[in-house]
């Protein structure tokens, strides 16, 4: 493999992960990222903190992520989680992508309905970090489960992945 230079732009946004105090609100991925970017029409908008060594948000899936009538697709909250997972690198101090990604659904996700999230990681082995995270309802029943495992990664891969 050749050497590589890093695209600035993509440098920039990398460097502006940073870490934040229990409580405190994450900054999106990106303004357009559809899980969190607040500039994404189509996105879920989520707003995420930090709870201990873990994240959490609050989230209410709306009229735009319908599967079942009055039920959110199955795919809007594997991304929530998806997503959620992603604001744990901020902990982590470190720039990861999703290998894998398993959701048990244990009961229908309402639509206009609030809903909590909470996501947790375990320990680096390698490059893989195992996460795993619950959706629960206002009565705090688990609604929703996910596992994945994230790969940790370089700047390039996003350089590369861009096509820059
Ligand atoms: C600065 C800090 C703040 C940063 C804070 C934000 C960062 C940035 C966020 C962007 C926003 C996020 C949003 C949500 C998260 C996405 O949505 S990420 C997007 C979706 N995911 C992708 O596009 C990834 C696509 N896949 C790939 O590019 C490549 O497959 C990967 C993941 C880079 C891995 O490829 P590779 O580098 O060739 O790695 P490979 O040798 O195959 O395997 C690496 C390791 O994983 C293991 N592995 C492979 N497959 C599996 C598997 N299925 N299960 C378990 N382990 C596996 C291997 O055994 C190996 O382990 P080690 O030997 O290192 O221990």
């Amino acid at each position: 493999m050749g050497q590589q230079t890093v695209d600035p732009v993509i440098a920039g946004w990398a460097a502006g992960f940073r870490p934040v105090r229990d409580g405190e609100y994450f900054p999106p991925h990106s303004p357009g990222c559809v899980g969190c970017g607040p500039a994404n029409p189509h996105g879920l908008h989520l707003a995420v903190r930090r709870h201990g060594e873990g994240v959490q948000a609050e989230h209410t899936f709306d009229d735009r992520h319908t599967g079942a009538p009055g039920v959110a697709h199955g795919g809007a909250v594997a991304m929530a989680f998806d997503d959620l997972f992603g604001f744990l690198l901020y902990l982590l101090g470190e720039l990861a992508v999703t290998r894998d990604l398993r959701v048990s659904y244990l009961a229908p996700v309402r639509l206009n309905a609030a809903y909590m999230l909470r996501a947790d990681h375990g320990a680096r082995v390698g490059r893989r970090i195992p996460v795993s995270a619950e959706l629960r309802n206002h009565d705090n029943v688990v609604v929703a489960t996910a596992e994945a495992t994230f790969v940790v990664v370089d700047t390039h891969h996003f350089t590369r992945a861009a096509g820059r």
